[in-house]
């Protein structure tokens, strides 16, 4: 292990620092964590992953600090829990960072000078989510809860309160922990497939309520769930549910939803509208931007009195009803059957009649819509992570819409898209990025595509 002087020059998409280094005559990279770009440091070079040519390196000594670098990072766990890789730098120069990685992402489809400034926060914001998903750890004794350590599913101590989230979800954690405890109960063991406590997710909506949904991979007594709604309760939440969900895997909110506190739903108010929404049903999670985001898209989408408008991928029918005050009539599509629901009964109560939605995967409802005779001047899309499924931008352009309002959390499969419905006669005129991540590296973006004329 030598040691070696570094320049930081960029971040990779694990947050560490990346700096390039001399090796028999090619350029080798060095993965430096915790390393920022204008950061030189002196730091241990180790061999890279198994199969890569790349190399890691453990910082030692500064000799200089990047002027991005903020006097004390956002959070002290930061890099602990890996939930802020981008903690540390200043936040103008986290979103040069973004902006900077999209233009690369989209060089060869949009000219630079369609690609907007980063939509950040306001001056003296700080940055917050309205949501957290935390695991339980240990037998009975010594039970813990907190977040999972990146790319692993061990339970980080001292991470249940996180600075970016409203005090009481930390509160609410801790309070559930101890009451399990207090009742003998361990945490789910996933090897085993056995013990009580699995996951808690929490929502906060402000004055529309707090939301706590406990998973557990047993059913509970109805003392145990007594004593668990007390301790929910006196942390502050307002509304909760338990599911019990004994399945292995990654997702652990499956399963019936039981209320024990309320109605098991909370309501959240978005652009001057009410939403009702349940633990299984999608929700922005940055109560500060996504208000921004959505006038962005509606901004962009320049909906006319007389027009039709498809929402593809509409969660509880957030940005369907907003349309839909704009438009003649606004039809979503959302997948999750609990959302379409909530969305049906959001419309009702938000007395909006010129909204309709269906349930089902946005890939076979598209031809049905066609058959139906519904051509929208408006598509709007918001799909998952991994973007539009095989086969419906082809489904969307057969529709013929002027216009494709595309928003992404995944830069990368919105390149993909966008490339698809350049072939298929739609052009970028704007890609606008909104940071409803901060700290983190992720940016949500909105693209609007247009359709060629003559095509
Ligand atoms: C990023 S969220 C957007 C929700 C909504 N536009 C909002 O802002 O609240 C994506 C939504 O797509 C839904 N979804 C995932 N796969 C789908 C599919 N194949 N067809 C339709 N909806 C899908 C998810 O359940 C989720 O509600």
């Amino acid at each position: 292990m030598t040691l070696q002087k570094l320049f930081i020059t960029d971040i990779a998409d694990s947050g560490a620092g990346i700096a390039w280094r001399q090796a028999a005559g090619r350029s080798v990279r060095v993965f430096v964590p915790g390393g920022l770009p204008g950061d030189v440091l002196e730091a241990r070079l180790m061999p890279g992953p198994a199969g890569s040519h790349s190399l890691s390196a453990r910082p030692e000594r500064f000799l200089q600090r990047s002027p991005s670098r903020r006097e004390k990072p956002f959070c002290p766990q930061a890099c602990v829990c890996g939930g802020c890789p981008l903690a540390a730098l200043s936040y103008p120069a986290q979103l040069d960072f973004k902006r900077r990685r999209l233009a690369e992402l989209f060089r060869d489809i949009v000219p630079e000078g369609l690609i907007r400034p980063v939509l950040g926060l306001e001056p003296g914001e700080r940055p917050v989510r309205n949501k957290a998903l935390l695991h339980f750890a240990g037998r009975s004794e010594a039970l813990s809860v907190g977040l999972y350590a990146p790319g692993s599913h061990r339970v980080l101590d001292q991470t249940a309160r996180c600075p970016q989230c409203p005090a009481w979800m930390g509160e609410t954690a801790l309070a559930v922990a101890q009451a399990g405890a207090k009742l003998g109960l361990g945490a789910w063991d996933e090897r085993r497939l056995e013990g009580a406590l699995r996951a808690l997710l929490m929502r906060d909506a402000g004055e529309g309520g707090r939301l706590a949904a406990l998973v557990t991979g047993e059913k509970l007594s109805a003392q145990a769930l007594s004593r668990i709604r007390e301790a929910m309760r006196s942390a502050g939440v307002t509304s909760a549910s338990v599911c019990v969900n004994s399945e292995p895997g990654n997702a652990p909110l499956r399963g019936e939803m039981t209320p024990i506190l309320g109605d098991g739903s909370v309501r959240v108010s978005l652009c001057g509208l009410g939403f009702r929404v349940r633990p299984e049903t999608f929700l922005q999670v940055n109560p500060l931007q996504t208000p921004r985001l959505y006038d962005l898209a509606l901004s962009l989408a320049q909906i006319r009195p007389q027009d039709r408008v498809l929402d593809l991928y509409c969660g509880v029918g957030t940005l369907t009803l907003l349309a839909a005050r704009q438009a003649r009539e606004a039809f979503g599509v959302e997948i999750v059957r609990a959302s379409v629901e909530e969305a049906e009964r959001n419309a009702e109560a938000n007395g909006i009649r010129s909204a309709r939605f269906a349930c089902g995967p946005a890939a076979g409802i598209l031809p049905e819509i066609a058959r139906a005779g519904f051509s929208p001047r408006i598509v709007i899309a918001d799909p998952p992570r991994k973007g539009l499924e095989a086969g419906v931008a082809e489904a969307i352009s057969a529709l013929r819409p002027e216009k494709v309002v595309y928003i992404a959390c995944g830069p990368g499969a919105l390149a993909r898209d966008c490339r698809r419905f350049a072939q298929l006669g739609y052009r970028v005129s704007a890609l606008c990025p909104v940071d409803l991540f901060p700290e983190t590296l992720h940016v949500e973006t909105v693209a609007l595509m247009s359709r060629v004329e003559g095509k």
